[in-house]
């Protein structure tokens, strides 16, 4: 098992969000963990990234926990964060470069995989020659996904990454997550887009109340395909929703 997580707790203030949350997640998996906002994905993700202290529970990663194997650990992850800190002082080139000798890329390597990650996902390369400070929320999504991928990590941990990105970057990357999900790596993944999270997951985990309301794969979870995964989360979320046209008919008028 890659990702093994046992009654993960964290609080808030008064506010609960994990509670006693288990989940273990295997090599191969693209895991898509979904919810509605403020549920806790972030928190959860950012617990295993050591970023956010848990009141309670153990992580493990490849058998290993963060109070024995720290640097061990961090070598094996890369990720995404929500708010995506990057160096904006730094042109594109230059932090993915500063990335890669953190983990102690050879230059020659480094070359290799900056150039064909940002050919990849770049349409204009040139713009990686400027300060990240200008660029666009989707470039520098872009620029802290090839970051996260630079080392080849056993864990890839990605908060929404289609947040901000074209359709095309979307297509792409949702082509470079597909390939990435290799049966000895683990790729976990927080998002709202679910037309994406339908073409890459393999598991799904719905989180509520603190809780995994379903932790299982995505074909249960749409029923072998009868039901769109949409409709497969407002059924799960909402059962006793009916939207009534009627309640909402002074907008009409
Ligand atoms: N540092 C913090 N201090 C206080 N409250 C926090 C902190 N971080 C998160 N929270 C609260 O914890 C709850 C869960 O937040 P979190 O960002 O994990 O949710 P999320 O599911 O990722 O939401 P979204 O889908 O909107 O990104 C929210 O109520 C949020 O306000």
């Amino acid at each position: 098992m890659s990702i093994e997580i046992s009654g993960l707790s964290k609080s808030f203030g008064k506010k609960q969000v994990l509670q006693a949350l288990n989940l273990t997640i295997a090599q191969g998996q693209c895991y898509c963990l979904l919810g509605k906002n403020g549920v806790g994905k972030s928190t959860f993700l950012n617990s295993i990234l050591d970023l956010i202290k848990p009141d309670a529970g153990t992580i493990h990663l490849f058998d290993k926990n963060y109070a024995q194997h720290n640097l061990e650990i961090k070598q094996d992850l890369g990720a995404l964060c929500e708010d995506n800190p990057l160096i904006e002082e730094f042109t594109g080139l230059e932090y993915l470069n500063f990335v890669a000798k953190l983990y102690r890329l050879p230059q020659q390597e480094a070359d290799r995989r900056i150039k064909s990650l940002t050919d990849y996902f770049f349409t204009e390369t040139e713009s990686l020659q400027k300060n990240i400070a200008g660029y666009s929320t989707g470039m520098k999504k872009k620029v802290g996904i090839v970051a996260a991928i630079l080392h080849k990590p056993r864990v890839l941990l990605l908060d929404e990454p289609f947040t901000g990105l074209d359709p095309i970057a979307a297509q792409l990357l949702v082509k470079l997550i597909r390939s990435y999900s290799t049966p000895n790596r683990v790729v976990l993944i927080s998002s709202h887009d679910l037309n994406y999270v339908e073409r890459v997951a393999t598991h799904i985990g719905v989180l509520n109340d603190g809780q995994l309301m379903y932790n299982g794969s995505i074909q249960e979870f749409t029923m072998n395909g009868e039901s769109l995964i949409d409709q497969a989360l407002f059924q799960l979320l909402l059962p006793h929703h009916h939207a009534n046209d009627a309640d909402i008919d002074w907008m009409l008028s």
